[in-house]
């Protein structure tokens, strides 16, 4: 039985990826969206080649589909909290218009995420000045959301500096609770700390967005020896959706119901659509989350 509190939606990245455009090009939004009607979610984040808001209203609304969020890559350290701003406004905008809930950030100063870099070995790390810069900036952020209605959701992320539990520990402390929340990403934490509860459970009071990423181990391990990028380990297939790898749903899906989380699951795994069918794998994590965790419900 569906948890009336929760919303589940699959992320438009398995079938095109903003970290390189060209996978999956001949993917059109309307294709995109149906696909995402076919598999049963109710709605998606914004993808990189989403229209403006006119349009893709029209195409979400025949499909009674919503948005949940889109990604924003903050530089806060690298120009500044007033530039930081100036282009998060723009990013707020665009998602009232489109009735969103969430604006996922991600700081992305010294970030190795999209580029040829071992990213299990070359992550950023941030002084003790940046840090605050950054959560001041974030919490600036923050207010901002608040007026256009949204959630700020800040995303852990690989390869950026902010990755591990520490350093997530560091960024909730430095913020400000009203304003600052934290996305769960399963597959980001695992990948990232060997482990997705302790996370989970530290900051369930913060978590106000959740991703659903499974990881394959095998590939992961691969990676690892072979000291691959971030992009080379997902068009691998380190990543996959929930069902298909190595994490178990059902523990961190328990302790959001307890919790009495509301909001957003999204699914999110990317892979190269050419290998890996996006219709196929939505239907296979569908299959699963009926069968293993709305049971739970
Ligand atoms: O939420 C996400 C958005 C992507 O752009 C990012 O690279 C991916 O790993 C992710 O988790
Ligand atoms: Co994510």
């Amino acid at each position: 039985m569906e948890n009336q509190g929760i919303l589940w939606g699959i992320a438009p990245i398995g079938w095109r990826n903003d970290d390189i455009p060209e996978i999956g090009a001949e993917n059109t939004l309307q294709h995109l969206l149906s696909d995402i009607v076919v598999a049963g979610f109710q709605g998606t984040e914004v993808g990189g080649f989403f229209p403006e808001p006119k349009v893709l209203n029209k195409e979400l609304n025949l499909r009674n589909l919503k948005i949940a969020g889109k990604w924003f890559s903050s530089f806060i350290i690298r120009d500044g909290i007033e530039e930081a701003a100036h282009e998060f406004h723009k990013h707020c905008q665009y998602l009232q218009d489109v009735h969103a809930d969430v604006a996922v950030v991600s700081e992305q100063t010294y970030s190795v995420q999209g580029l040829e870099k071992n990213v299990f070995t070359k992550k950023p790390f941030f002084t003790d000045a940046e840090w605050e810069k950054l959560c001041k900036g974030l919490n600036e952020l923050g207010k901002m959301a608040e007026q256009f209605g949204l959630k700020l959701v800040y995303h852990h992320h690989m390869g950026t500096g902010v990755q591990t539990i520490a350093e997530i520990d560091r960024l909730m402390e430095g913020t400000d609770p009203k304003f600052v929340h934290l996305l769960y990403d399963t597959g980001h934490i695992y990948v990232s700390d060997g482990d997705y509860m302790t996370l989970l459970n530290k900051h369930i009071d913060r978590i106000k967005h959740v991703h659903f990423k499974d990881a394959r181990r095998k590939v992961l391990d691969e990676c690892k020896k072979e000291g691959r990028s971030f992009l080379q380990s997902f068009l691998s297939g380190m990543f996959t959706v929930p069902g298909d790898g190595c994490i178990d749903f059902t523990k961190p899906y328990k302790v959001l119901l307890d919790h009495n989380y509301t909001g957003w699951i999204v699914i999110e795994a990317e892979q190269d659509p050419s290998v890996a069918h996006p219709l196929e794998y939505a239907l296979m994590t569908r299959k699963y989350i009926d069968e293993k965790l709305l049971i739970q419900s």
